[in-house]
């Protein structure tokens, strides 16, 4: 494939993640004016698009194709972009995919908190410091909440949205690290590269998201 960087300034390479976050993402898009379908069966992990390329990545590498230039864009949740660690633009709030990350024990749990497992060891290090807590952070792919339950760990960093998770499992949540929604973020480089196409994307978008003023006057 020819590099983003080397495909003219009119074509978007665009970082989309699989999973929960791709169709909303896609529909959004779509309303933004980029008229993006993606085949339901298929395994190819490229889609041509005029004007746009998709690239299907797992939500972790959408930071790294973007910081690296080789997507224009990408749109990705704000947990993974923290534990990423890079420091990419980040121009719109989508306002889906919405959740937090939080520390989570089995409801009364009150002795030291010596381990911590988690999918994001980067964000519960931080906070895990910032409490003057010095635990062994465990990193684990998934099911996490089993590690609390399990005595594995004596308490997880993981995300919570409707608590039901936390509530078929006998858990409870001590404290948010931060919450969390997807996000556009975008190369700085293409930024400039590519301002005819992205300026407008971010604005569409800025349009579709925005917080009307009986949100602000009702949160
Ligand atoms: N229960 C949830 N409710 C709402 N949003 C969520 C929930 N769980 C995760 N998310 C958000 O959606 C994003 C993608 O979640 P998804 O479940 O598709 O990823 P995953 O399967 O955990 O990731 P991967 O398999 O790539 O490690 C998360 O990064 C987060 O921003
Ligand atoms: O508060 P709730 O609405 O119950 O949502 C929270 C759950 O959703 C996510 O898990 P997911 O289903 O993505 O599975 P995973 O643990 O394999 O990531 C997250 O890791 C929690 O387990």
């Amino acid at each position: 494939m020819t590099p983003a960087v080397q495909r003219g300034p009119d074509h978007l390479t665009l970082a989309l993640p699989k999973g929960r976050i791709l169709e909303e993402a896609v529909s959004l898009l779509s309303r933004a004016g980029l008229p993006l379908s993606l085949p339901e069966r298929s395994r190819a992990l490229r889609h041509e698009f005029p004007g746009v390329t998709v690239l299907e990545l797992r939500n972790q590498d959408v930071p790294v194709y973007v910081d690296l230039g080789v997507a224009d864009a990408g749109i990705v949740g704000k947990d993974v972009l923290v534990e990423s660690g890079r420091a990419i633009y980040e121009p719109v709030d989508l306002r889906f995919a919405g959740c937090r990350l939080s520390l989570i024990r089995e409801v009364g749990a009150t002795g030291l908190i010596a381990r911590v497992a988690t999918k994001y060891p980067r964000s519960a290090r931080a906070y895990l410091t910032s409490r003057g807590i010095s635990a062994e952070v465990v990193r684990l792919s998934g099911n996490i909440e089993l590690a609390a339950l399990t005595g594995l760990a004596d308490a997880v960093v993981d995300l919570v949205q409707t608590g039901s998770t936390l509530r078929a499992n006998n858990l409870e949540e001590v404290e948010v690290l931060f919450h969390s929604s997807a996000r556009l973020v975008v190369n700085r480089a293409a930024l400039k590269l590519r301002r005819e196409r992205l300026r407008p994307l971010i604005g569409r978008l800025r349009e579709l998201t925005a917080v009307g003023v009986e949100d602000l006057q009702n949160p």
